[in-house]
């Protein structure tokens, strides 16, 4: 049942609304117990409910920054004024848990996970067509559309980025679900199997 990548962590990434949390809900209710995302570190205060350890590592930025210096994450970002970061101890302990690694990633988390040893496999799932990934943001029904404008910009760098040769191992485009879907367990359980060309998502 486990292909030859089940032990290389899978790196996650596409734009917002092509459909990532969709695919990694219906694989972990497939699957539960055989998948796990690593918690990530952040400055952020922990809201009402969320427990350190479970939803993040809640760190002060100290810490944070103690631990970057010493290379401890294979990504990190700031947003709104806090830093969020992937430790390389946190994907090690999944690994060494026996289940498949997976992180979903933004673009420039990509790029720095590329500078480091990680060595995961990369898949970029992919709208059909950008107005499809629009109809879906706006569907949603979570974002204002100054959000959805904003998301759809960063969607642009993002295809931009996937269009570049060699930056992903596959491609799955969402069309439709179900389709999507037993091509993405496919990817996830480590098996070889061909991706999806990348629409062109010319804008
Ligand atoms: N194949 C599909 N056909 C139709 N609708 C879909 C399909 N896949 C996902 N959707 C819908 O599109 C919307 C965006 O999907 P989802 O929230 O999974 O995207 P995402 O990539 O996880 O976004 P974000 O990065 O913002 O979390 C959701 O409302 C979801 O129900």
């Amino acid at each position: 049942m486990y292909g030859l990548h089940w032990s290389r962590p899978l790196v996650l990434s596409g734009p917002s609304g092509s459909g990532k949390s969709t695919l990694l809900k219906r694989l972990f209710g497939e699957f539960p117990g055989q998948f796990a995302f690593s918690v990530s570190h952040t400055t952020r205060a922990p809201r009402p409910g969320e427990v350190n350890g479970v939803q993040y590592h809640f760190v002060s930025r100290e810490d944070f920054i103690s631990l970057l210096n010493q290379g401890g994450f294979v990504e990190h970002a700031e947003f709104s004024g806090n830093l969020y970061g992937t430790s390389k101890h946190a994907i090690a302990s999944i690994i060494k848990s026996g289940k498949r690694c997976i992180l979903d990633i933004e673009v420039q988390g990509v790029r720095q996970i590329k500078e480091t040893d990680l060595n995961p496999v990369y898949c970029f799932i992919s709208p059909p067509t950008l107005s499809i990934l629009r109809d879906r943001l706006v569907s949603r029904g979570t974002e204002s559309e100054a959000a959805v404008q904003k998301r759809l910009k960063t969607a642009l760098f993002e295809i931009d980025y996937a269009k570049l040769l060699g930056t992903h191992d596959y491609i799955i485009v969402n069309d439709d679900l179900d389709r999507a879907y037993t091509l993405f367990k496919s990817v996830a359980f480590g098996e070889l199997v061909s991706g999806d060309p990348l629409p062109p998502l010319d804008h």
